[in-house]
């Protein structure tokens, strides 16, 4: 089993779920969020949601880009995987009959952290997102807001993609930027970074 994480960009995507339980809806809202476009296949029709009756399963199965397949019923689970063929499947009763997985996900500004645990225990990768939680500080938030802000400059001054690595490094090591940074000081950091830069 080779599972690797990949940060998927899913805005317009098509995506049917099947089912319209707790898991199914959650999947969707989800996606949604996301900026996916999301069809529910159920015979229950369900109030904030796109739901197509079961019947019309195939057809709307053929239009997604990615199927999430999330109902107790094991027969039209297998069913929904079989006319998915190749495409890209969440089994949220059965992870190894699709291949894609969803993760414990928890963001803090841009930084996006997944914990996965190849279905052994999602009790398990939700208390250990908590875990992680705590590790990160608000110096680590800014960090990235200053890594960003320096990349982009440097993107410009320097042609060598190896010297802006050297550079990035020497910045992420700067005494003085983790002082600023533990003082929340980013436009500080900022400016510091610039003056280095003009050297
Ligand atoms: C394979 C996978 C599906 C997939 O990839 O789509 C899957 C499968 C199953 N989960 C089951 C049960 C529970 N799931 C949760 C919670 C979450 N489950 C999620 C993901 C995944 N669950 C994928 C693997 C992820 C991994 O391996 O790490 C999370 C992370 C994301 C999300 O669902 O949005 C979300 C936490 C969200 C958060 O972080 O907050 C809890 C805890 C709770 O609800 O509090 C329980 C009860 C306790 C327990 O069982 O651990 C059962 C039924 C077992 C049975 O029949 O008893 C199955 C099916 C099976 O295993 O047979
Ligand atoms: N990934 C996860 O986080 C979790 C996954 N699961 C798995 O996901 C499955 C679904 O869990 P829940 O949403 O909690 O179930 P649920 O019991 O809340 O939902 C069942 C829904 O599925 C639909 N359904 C049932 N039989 C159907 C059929 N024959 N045809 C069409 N729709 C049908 C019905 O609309 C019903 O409302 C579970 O069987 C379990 O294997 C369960 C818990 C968590």
């Amino acid at each position: 089993m080779a599972w690797i994480p990949i940060f998927l960009n899913v805005t317009g995507k098509k995506i049917f779920v099947l089912g319209s339980g707790e898991v199914a809806r959650r999947r969707a809202k989800k996606f949604i969020k996301a900026g996916a476009e999301v069809i529910l296949g159920s015979n229950k029709s369900l109030r904030n949601f796109n739901t197509k009756p079961l019947h019309e399963m195939e057809k709307w199965i053929k239009w997604a880009d990615i199927v999430i397949v999330a109902t107790p019923d094991k027969y039209l689970n297998e069913k929904a995987t079989k006319l998915a063929k190749n495409k890209l499947v969440n089994r949220a009763d059965d992870l190894i009959k699709g291949n894609i997985a969803i993760p414990s996900v928890f963001s803090i500004n841009d930084i996006q952290i997944s914990i996965f645990t190849k279905g052994k225990s999602p009790l398990m990768a939700k208390y250990l997102k908590e875990k992680i939680k705590s590790c990160i500080n608000e110096e680590d938030v800014l960090n990235v807001e200053l890594q960003n802000y320096a990349r982009k400059k440097i993107k410009n001054l320097f042609n060598d993609h190896r010297e802006r690595k050297k550079i990035l490094y020497k910045l992420f090591n700067d005494k003085k930027i983790k002082e600023y940074l533990k003082d929340g000081n980013l436009e500080k950091a900022k400016n510091y970074v610039d003056k280095l830069l003009q050297r």
